[in-house]
């Protein structure tokens, strides 16, 4: 089987042929984040802000991995991840992010069932469990919360200055497969808003295969703005197969059960 993509050929509605659970699965991400009527998300008052550790980054790599591109500090980082629905303290493995073609897609969640132009996932796994010992351990666990992503949505409107070192490294590794050493340190803390208090959380997957329903989701509600010009860079990034990646994201999977908290009214 040619290797999962976004395409017709290889997209989310045949990655259920190598990965079951994407038909079966009862706890499946992205969702729709419907804020009223019956099956809405519920405000918690017990829901505390999220808190993030995250120390300059001075080693990292990133990648296009030919479905999305991926910043990845060397195993040495320290950032950590604990509060908000969380018991335990998780530790930084990764960000990424998931776009469209145009400004009316590109985000995996939606909200009342509109995408924002892109979102940017956050992915961290329980450093304090008896059961794992490494992210990809943690990703093969079982465990319902052995992972932690933390998803904003981006919007346009002005530059974002803490994203342009990415966003100009996207030319760099324009074609699939290729990897930079990131220059310099990256400061993720100033990408992020300063108050991580509203968001939205629910227990799902991950939203590529292979799907492990390992996922405690927090996605925040206030989206982080980008110019118009850092969209197009992720636009022209290419998927291997001569043609840019313009819509890496898979569309809302049921919601079964399941019950979304928000930390706000
Ligand atoms: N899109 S995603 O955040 O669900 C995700 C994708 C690949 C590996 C992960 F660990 C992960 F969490
Ligand atoms: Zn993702």
């Amino acid at each position: 089987m040619a290797p999962w993509g976004y395409s017709k050929e290889n997209g989310p509605a045949t990655w259920h042929k190598d990965c079951p659970i994407a038909n079966t699965g009862v706890r499946q991400s992205p969702i729709d984040l419907i804020t009223t009527g019956q099956t809405c998300a519920k405000y918690d008052s017990n829901l505390k802000p999220v808190i993030v550790s995250y120390p300059a980054f001075s080693e990292a790599t990133f990648l296009n991995n030919g479905h999305s591109v991926q910043f990845q500090p060397s195993a040495g980082n320290l950032s950590e991840l604990s509060g908000g629905p969380l018991t335990k303290k998780y530790k930084f493995e990764q960000f990424h992010f998931h776009w469209g073609n145009n400004d009316s897609e590109g985000s995996e969640h939606r909200v009342n069932g509109k995408m924002y132009p892109a979102e940017l996932h956050l992915v961290h796994w329980n450093s304090e469990s008896p059961n794992f010992s490494s992210f990809q351990e943690a990703v093969g666990s079982n465990d319902p919360h052995a992972l932690c992503v933390l998803g904003f949505f981006l919007k346009v409107g002005a530059e974002n200055a803490s994203l342009k070192p990415i966003t100009d490294l996207l030319s760099k590794v324009k074609n699939a497969g290729s990897s930079v050493s990131f220059p310099g340190k990256f400061d993720l803390k100033a990408v992020l808003p300063e108050t991580l208090t509203d968001y939205y959380t629910y227990d799902g997957s991950l939203t590529t295969p292979p799907l492990a329903e390992c996922v405690k989701w927090i996605v925040f509600k206030e989206p982080i703005e980008v110019s118009t010009a850092q969209m197009e860079a992720f636009r022209a990034v290419d998927d291997g197969h001569g043609k840019p990646i313009t819509g890496n994201y898979r569309p809302p999977c049921p919601l079964h059960t399941r019950t979304v908290a928000a930390s706000f009214k």
